[in-house]
């Protein structure tokens, strides 16, 4: 790729100095008035220095308490880069951001009496997020736990419902900084509080992003100019680490680069895949980034650097900034709004109206022992499977969207690899509804040229939600269901394969797709 032409424009329109200064302008007037209060995030870590010392007291308030074992619920901007900060330190965190029912089990049966949970809501509105706060708060009251509201920390915006109830539960509460979105928000409070409650150090963090920071307004010596042109060339952008000892964060950069980028039929797919050997890492019309490693590059007969593949070497809070910059850069020359996400709340409309009307009935086409087959093409899983991928248009992609549970069906990864190795086309995983609240905006907003497969799973023990007519197992149904809706809308392939047992289940797709890349 050769970016020069892209850098070029941006510095002609002095973009680093009015992004520095935080001109609204910048994307043009129909993104002005949200761009006004969305750009916080170029200098909150200043303001979040102010949370060191609170945080550090509040932390061993709770550990003089007994309260040792952290829990994070909370969806995409609000649970993504607390847990990569955590995993790239090593500090034990455990993340909510499910509604599947074995996976919320699990997390409320070990160690309650030693628990805290931070339940972390930007909007305060978040169905998920909502429910794990009732589940846990009844799953103290049914284990006869004292002071239940002093084992929550809530954090969210000021004036928000959940500002309203933490305070009505005796929780504490902390509010984050209002100017900056939930995607852009890893060094306000929505990244450090949890982080900060678990163990880490999180000064350390805002350093590395003050000291980046000096950077960002250079014309020439600017790593975050660099990437945002590299990402505005691209259709697609695969990730991968290499080396950098930074554990997930493509995780965090994919929600960032899906949701600002992919809209009004536009927008960048980020690709997150395990290492730069994985199949697709390089591919046509693909920039390749790596966190960590060595650029690969060369120069052009016209003496411009051509670039094969980026790397972005930094520590984790310099890299926070950079990927948010760079981001703001590439939805200027791509002309889109960064900061709103359109079509994320359609899927969650749907979603309310089967709750309230009840799921679909739907038969499947056919049933192949542990997988029932719905829609698509084919009479067998592999003959299923071989047609959704051949359904993939010359610039199409495949996203797979697993509606399980990410520990105890971890294995279901592995099938990203698998079908990138069937198919020269990218290839996407997500977890539902994880996902709904990160490339769910570009699946739905963005160029629309993905082909989807959906696997849901049977719940064996289903959870309620305290105070709702329905349970977690239900409200996962619900949003698979609702997803399906807002994808079929737009005519796009989809199959889906409910798996009633499903160890059994993943382990038949996975030899399906095998078959496909022989
Ligand atoms: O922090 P919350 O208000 O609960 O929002 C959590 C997530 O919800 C929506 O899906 C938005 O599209 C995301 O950008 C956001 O991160």
């Amino acid at each position: 790729m050769d970016t020069s032409a892209s850098r070029a424009q941006l510095i002609a329109d002095d973009t680093p100095a009015r992004l520095a200064a935080k001109d609204s302008t910048l994307w043009g007037p129909a993104a002005e008035a949200e761009a006004a209060v969305r750009l916080g995030w170029v200098d909150t870590h200043e303001r979040s220095r102010e949370l060191v010392a609170r945080l550090r007291e509040l932390r061993s308030t709770l550990r003089e308490k007994g309260l040792t074992r952290v829990v994070l619920a909370g969806m995409g901007g609000s649970s993504l880069a607390p847990e990569v900060i955590t995993r790239t330190l090593d500090v034990p965190l455990t993340v909510l951001d499910t509604t599947d029912p074995g996976q919320i089990l699990a997390a409320l049966s070990n160690d309650l009496e030693n628990t805290v949970v931070v339940v972390s809501s930007k909007s305060g509105g978040t169905v998920e997020t909502d429910s794990h706060r009732r589940a846990f708060w009844q799953a103290f009251e049914d284990h006869g736990l004292p002071d239940i509201g002093g084992r929550f920390v809530i954090v969210t915006d000021p004036g928000s419902p959940l500002e309203a109830t933490g305070r009505e539960m005796g929780a504490e509460v902390i509010l984050a900084d209002p100017d900056v979105g939930g995607r852009y928000s890893a060094l306000t409070a929505f990244g450090l509080v949890p982080s900060a409650l678990a163990g880490v150090d999180i000064a350390e963090l805002l350093d590395q992003a003050a000291e980046f920071a000096e950077s960002i307004t250079d014309e020439k010596d600017n790593p975050a100019l660099a990437l945002g042109a590299a990402l505005a060339s691209a259709k697609t952008v695969t990730i991968a680490p290499d080396g950098s000892g930074i554990v997930g964060l493509g995780d965090w950069a994919e929600q960032l680069i899906a949701e600002s980028t992919g809209k009004d039929g536009l927008g960048i797919l980020p690709v997150v895949v395990d290492g730069p050997s994985s199949p697709g890492f390089n591919g046509e019309g693909v920039v390749p980034v790596t966190v960590g490693g060595s650029a690969v590059g060369h120069l052009s007969t016209s003496g411009h650097l051509e670039l094969a593949a980026v790397a972005v070497n930094g520590p984790l809070g310099a890299q926070f900034l950079a990927w948010e910059l760079a981001t703001a850069y590439a939805g200027k020359l791509i002309g889109i709004d960064p900061f709103n996400q359109p079509n994320v709340t359609e899927s969650k409309n749907n979603t309310n109206a089967i709750l309230e009307g009840g799921l679909p009935a739907e038969e499947p086409s056919f049933t192949e022992d542990a997988v029932e087959v719905y829609g698509g093409e084919g009479d067998t899983l592999v003959s299923a499977l071989r047609s959704l991928v051949g359904a993939i248009g010359d610039e199409g992609y495949l996203a797979v969207m697993a509606y399980l549970d990410r520990v105890g069906d971890a294995p279901a990864e592995g099938l990203r690899d698998l079908l990138a190795a069937a198919t020269p086309a990218p290839v996407t995983f997500g977890w539902g509804p994880r996902f709904l609240h990160s490339t769910g905006q570009f699946h739905k907003g963005g160029r629309l040229t993905g082909v989807f497969l959906q696997i849901t799973g049977a719940t064996p023990e289903d959870l309620d939600v305290p105070g709702k007519p329905y349970g977690f197992g239900e409200l996962q149904a619900a949003q698979a269901a609702g997803d399906r809706q807002a994808l079929n809308k737009r005519s796009r392939p989809l199959l889906r394969l409910h798996l009633t047992d499903r160890a059994a289940g993943i382990a038949q797709i996975v030899a399906a797709v095998k078959e496909l890349a022989k």
